[in-house]
């Protein structure tokens, strides 16, 4: 099942450099895990905002909420899913 996912980020006021700066590795290590597995397929930042544009392909439901709740970010993020599947118009078979 593929799904886009939009994270928009939204980090307490009240975080001071050290811990934005801790939350933001621990993010990248969690995010590149995932993406080695094959599961993240694409991860694009939002131009002009903290937002990122991610597509998944993964066995459930259950297994997309497994992936973005292990996100330190995750409590910090208004996340939106959709779930897509192929267009019978579509041409173009290899995106992902
Ligand atoms: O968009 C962000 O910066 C938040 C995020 C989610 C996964 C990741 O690596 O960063």
């Amino acid at each position: 099942m593929i799904y886009v996912v939009e994270m928009d980020v939204r980090l307490p006021d009240t975080w001071d450099e050290d811990k934005v700066k801790s939350f933001m590795e621990r993010e990248r290590e969690t995010s590149q895990k995932w993406q080695k597995t094959g599961k993240w397929k694409y991860l694009w930042r939002v131009a002009g905002r903290y937002s990122n544009i991610s597509v998944l392909d993964v066995e459930s439901p259950d297994e997309l909420h497994e992936i973005l709740s292990s996100l330190p970010l995750f409590p910090y993020m208004d996340i939106k899913v959709t779930g897509i599947c192929r267009h019978p118009n579509a041409i173009n078979e290899n995106l992902l």
